[in-house]
C-alpha cells in the first residue's frame, strides 16, 4: 500500500492550478442520470471518487468519454437502476443515484453508502424527502428500494419539505428527484453551499427550473425532462484552502490560481487572524506567511461558516501556532481522528466532547503516522510539512479520493514529498 514520505522544513513559494471541486463533480456527474442526451463537463478532477462515479454510471448503462479534465456522459440508455454494495461502499456520494433514478425511472435499488469514517452519517433526510414527494421506499437487505410507482404517471410528486438538518448531498438528491417531479417542490433549510449552487447551475443549464439555489429557501419547478448540456465544475475550495493553510504553516509566498476567494471567506478570515496576509483578484488568491502564527479559535458549521472540511488543516496549524486555541466540531461526531496521529508528532491536543484544545508547541517531529480519513490524512500532509525530520504517513489511499496530484503541486512550490511502497 502506497504511502507519502515528507521531509518538512522547506518554505513553499510559486504558483498552484485549484483543480474542479470532488463534492460538485460528484454529484453533477449523477446528475446526468437525469438527461436524455449527452452531459459534457469540464474541470472535472483525476480523483479515486471521480473514476468510481464513472464506474458507477457505466455498469447501469451510461455511456462516457474521458479526455483529461473533460468527461462526457450520455445517459440516454440507462439499463440498470442499481447501485451495488461493491460499487459504492467506499464513496459516500453514490447515493446521489437515487434521486436521478427515481426520479426518471420510477425506481431504484441502491445500497446504502459508505465513505469516510467521519461520523454515521445516515440518509434517513434523503429518504423522508424523497417520501415527502409521494415516493414508496423499503430498506433491504442494505439496499434502499424506492418506486413510484404506485402515483399518477410514476413521477414524484412536487412537495414542500423542511430538512431537520441542514444535509449536502440531501439537498442535492432532492434537488434533482423535484427537477423531474410532477408540480412544485420547496426545500426549506437547504445546504447553501457553493457546490449546491454549482449542480443548481448545472440543472438549470439543462433545463430545469430553480431558484433560490445559495439560500435555504429552493424553489424547484418539475418539467418533463431535461437534456444535456455543457459546464464546467466550481473550484475546489476545499482543495484551495489546504494549499492556503499549507503556505501559511510552512512560510513563503503562493498564488493560488482558478480560484474565487468569496467561497473561502470564513477560511479566509482565519488564516488573517492567524497572522498570514491574503490577496486576491476575480480568479486567483495569494497567501504570504513568514511562519509565525497565532492560534485560532475555530467552530464548524454550514456554508458560508467555517468547513468541517477544512477543521483537520486548521487544527495541524495550531499545533505549531502561538497561543492556545480551541476547534469545536459541530457536524460529525467523530472528526478528531487527526488528533491522535498529531499527538505522534508531538502536537499537545486534548479533546472535551467535541471540542479540542491545542496548545501549540514550537515544533513538530518526524514520525509514521496513519492517516484514517481524507481531510484527516491533508493535516497530517500539513503537518509533516514542518515536522522536523521525515514523516511517513500509512494509507494514502484516502488522500487520492480528494486531492489531484497532489505531491506533484506540492513539489513545484519547493516541498518534498514523494510516494513509496
Ligand atoms: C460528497 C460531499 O459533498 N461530501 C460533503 C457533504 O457530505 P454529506 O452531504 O454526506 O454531509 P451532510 O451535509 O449530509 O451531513 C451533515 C450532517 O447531517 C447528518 N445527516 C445528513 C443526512 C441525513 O439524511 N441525515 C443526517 O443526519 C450527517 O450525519 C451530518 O452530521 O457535506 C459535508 C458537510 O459539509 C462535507 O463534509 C462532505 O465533504
Ligand atoms: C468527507 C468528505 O468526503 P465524502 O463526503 O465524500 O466522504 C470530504 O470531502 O472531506
Amino acid at each position: 500500500m502506497d504511502k507519502l514520505l515528507i521531509t518538512g522544513g522547506n518554505r513553499l513559494h510559486g504558483e498552484v492550478v485549484v483543480s474542479g471541486a470532488k463534492n460538485a463533480a460528484l454529484p453533477i456527474l449523477c446528475a446526468s442520470l437525469l438527461a436524455e442526451t449527452p452531459l459534457h463537463l469540464s474541470s472535472v478532477p483525476a480523483l479515486k471518487d471521480v473514476g468510481s462515479t464513472i464506474k458507477l454510471l457505466e455498469q447501469m448503462g451510461v455511456k462516457t468519454e474521458r479526455n483529461a479534465d473533460k468527461v462526457s456522459l450520455d445517459a440516454s440508455v440507462v439499463h440498470t437502476k442499481e447501485a451495488p454494495y461493491e460499487m459504492v461502499k467506499t464513496m459516500r456520494a453514490s447515493i446521489l443515484v437515487l434521486g436521478p433514478l427515481l426520479a426518471r425511472f420510477g425506481h431504484a435499488r441502491v445500497s446504502l453508502p459508505g465513505g469516510c469514517a467521519i461520523g454515521s452519517r445516515p440518509v434517513d433526510l434523503h429518504i423522508k424527502g424523497l417520501q415527502a414527494m409521494g415516493a414508496e421506499i423499503h430498506i433491504e437487505h442494505g439496499y434502499i428500494e424506492a418506486t413510484t410507482k404506485h402515483l399518477p404517471n410514476q413521477r414524484l410528486q412536487g412537495a414542500r419539505y423542511y430538512m431537520d438538518l441542514v444535509t449536502v448531498t440531501g439537498t442535492e438528491n432532492l434537488m434533482m428527484a423535484a427537477a423531474l417531479a410532477n408540480g412544485t417542490t420547496v426545500l426549506e433549510n437547504a445546504a447553501k453551499e457553493p457546490e449546491v449552487v454549482d449542480m443548481a447551475e448545472c440543472l438549470i443549464k439543462m433545463g430545469a427550473k430553480i431558484t433560490g439555489a445559495g439560500t435555504d429557501v429552493i424553489t424547484i419547478e418539475g418539467v418533463e425532462r431535461l437534456s444535456g448540456a455543457t459546464h464546467n465544475v466550481v473550484c475546489d475550495r476545499i482543495e484551495a484552502g489546504t494549499y492556503m493553510v499549507a503556505v501559511a504553516m510552512t512560510g513563503g509566498e503562493v498564488t493560488l490560481r482558478n480560484v474565487q476567494a468569496h467561497l473561502l471567506d470564513a477560511v479566509i478570515e482565519k488564516l488573517r487572524e492567524a497572522g498570514a496576509t491574503v490577496t486576491s483578484d476575480a480568479d486567483s488568491i495569494t497567501v504570504k506567511s513568514d511562519g509565525q502564527l497565532k492560534a485560532v479559535n475555530i467552530r464548524t458549521a454550514p456554508h458560508p461558516a467555517f468547513p468541517t472540511d477544512m477543521q483537520a488543516q486548521f487544527m495541524a496549524l495550531n499545533t505549531i501556532a502561538s497561543g492556545v486555541s480551541k476547534v469545536t466540531e459541530t457536524i460529525f461526531e467523530n472528526r478528531f481522528m487527526h488528533v491522535q496521529e498529531m499527538q505522534r508528532l508531538g502536537a499537545d491536543i486534548g479533546i472535551d466532547g467535541n471540542t479540542a484544545l491545542v496548545k501549540g508547541v514550537s515544533f513538530l517531529d518526524g514520525a509514521t503516522v496513519m492517516a484514517t480519513d481524507l481531510r484527516a490524512s491533508a493535516s497530517l500532509v500539513l503537518a509533516g510539512l514542518v515536522a522536523r525530520g521525515d514523516t511517513v504517513i500509512e494509507r494514502i489511499y484516502h488522500l487520492d479520493r480528494g486531492y489531484e496530484h497532489l505531491e506533484a503541486k506540492l513539489n513545484a512550490l519547493g516541498a518534498n514529498v514523494k510516494r513509496i511502497a
